[in-house]
């Protein structure tokens, strides 16, 4: 069987994406999820002409008489004459008639009396009315992730709810019966479950509700069960049994559950068993996703479908991981015939290997930073040479 290449596995993999509907949610929960439709401003920021500085709102040529004070929330209610000054705080509205704030450092005060040695140029330390935005200016647009700053604008533009694509539902079901949920638990046969906790952990900073289930034994019954626990998910991942071995039955039971298998085997080190299938089950639309079991297999294979997945059935338009170029520190051999993703360690604007590139390898892969995309086929590098790496932000 010919394996199929990243990019086309992962065209395929996003094609299948299921559309989520919208939802209106407290904009402080909205963090992360993308806008569903576009926001006009409901009040101008700043509401007033506000003084950038503490010190005084003065109108015209000093010196000044200062006759009240204009404080953030609590406005001066009279309106200046010419000669005039009032106390200001940074942010509060400017008095009626005040054209001009001198900053607390250059005034001189003497009872009521304010002078300084250069007048302030009129609107010097002003901001004026609607300057960051004016009411109905579209101050965030359709599509857009809500990222910490847009939820700050949004709320300052009035938005207490926002509009955006629902969260995704994913289901993660490790397989294998080698896997002890409890480490402290692990018979001597047993290898403790950890690739269900690193998956849901890539999956933590995207817009998504994550569930765990099993680990469930090699078993076709146990299997089916745990996928009918899954059919409320959009996205059922599956880590494990993905393989030609006699107990992997990860294929089989998503045949049983009337999923369709749109590919299986990519030309990837690691990850080569990957498994993409998609179910409709009446109205509802699943995108089944089946991670070889190796631990770094599973982190890698993740990391290049997995997450673009979710992304894509967020809404949001940038899905895939994008690679920068990185200086070798050291020699790397030839590539086989399938694309590689070494781990490495990127520091002091040098990339060098991770201790161990087996794709059971933990320890190395806790210690990278980086992935070394090499291309299959690709003859051996030297240090110094120029290679393209992604970022493990969130391994
Ligand atoms: N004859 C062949 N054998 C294998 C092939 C092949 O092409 N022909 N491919 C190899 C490759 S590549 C990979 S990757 C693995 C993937 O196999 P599976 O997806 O079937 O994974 P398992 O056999 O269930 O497990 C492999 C390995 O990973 C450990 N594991 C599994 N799940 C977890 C988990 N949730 N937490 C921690 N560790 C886990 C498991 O104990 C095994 O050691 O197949 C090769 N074989
Ligand atoms: O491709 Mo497997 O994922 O090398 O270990």
């Amino acid at each position: 069987m010919s394996l199929l290449a990243l990019e086309q596995a992962q065209e395929r993999l996003l094609a299948l994406a299921p559309e989520l509907g919208s939802e209106t949610v407290p904009s402080d929960r909205a963090l992360g999820r993308v806008l569903a439709a576009g926001c006009t401003a409901r009040r101008a920021q700043p509401p007033f002409d506000v003084s950038a500085m503490d010190g005084f709102a003065l109108r015209g040529h000093g010196p000044w008489r200062c006759v009240g004070e204009s404080r953030a929330g609590a406005p001066f209610e009279g309106a200046l004459e010419p000669g005039q000054c009032t106390r200001i705080s940074t942010g509060a509205a400017m008095p009626d008639g005040a054209d001009r704030v001198l900053i607390r450092e250059d005034a001189a005060v003497e009872h009521d009396r304010v002078s300084t040695a250069a007048d302030p140029v009129p609107g010097q330390h002003v901001r004026k009315r609607g300057f960051d935005f004016g009411v109905g200016e579209r101050v965030l647009a359709s599509g857009e992730v809500i990222t910490p700053a847009r939820l700050a604008l949004a709320l300052a533009s009035g938005h207490g709810e926002l509009p955006v694509v629902r969260a995704t539902r994913v289901a993660v079901i490790e397989c294998g019966d080698e896997l002890a949920r409890d480490p402290a638990d692990c018979a001597p046969h047993q290898v403790p479950a950890c690739n269900g906790a690193m998956v849901a952990g890539l999956l933590a900073p995207l817009a998504c509700e994550v569930e765990r289930l099993g680990p469930v034994g090699d078993d076709p019954a146990a299997l089916a069960r745990s996928l009918e626990e899954a059919r409320y998910a959009d996205i059922v991942i599956t880590i494990g049994g993905a393989s030609v071995g006699d107990h992997d039955h990860v294929r089989g039971a998503l045949a049983d559950w009337g999923a369709n298998i749109a590919f299986w085997k990519v030309a990837i080190k690691p990850g080569k068993p990957l498994l993409v299938a998609s179910r409709q089950a009446g109205e509802q639309h699943q995108v089944v996703l089946g991670l070889p079991g190796n631990p770094v297999s599973s982190f890698v294979t993740a990391f290049l479908f997995a997450l673009p997945l979710v992304r894509r059935a967020n809404g949001m338009a940038d899905t895939l991981p994008e690679s920068e170029p990185a200086i070798l520190g050291e020699d790397l051999p030839a590539t086989g015939t399938r694309r590689s993703f070494l781990r490495g360690i990127w520091s002091a604007g040098e990339v060098r290997l991770a201790a161990s590139q087996d794709s059971s390898a933990l320890h190395a892969l806790a210690r990278a930073n980086c992935l070394i995309d090499r291309p299959a086929g690709a003859a051996p590098s030297a240090t110094g040479d120029t290679v393209r790496v992604l970022r493990l932000q969130n391994g």
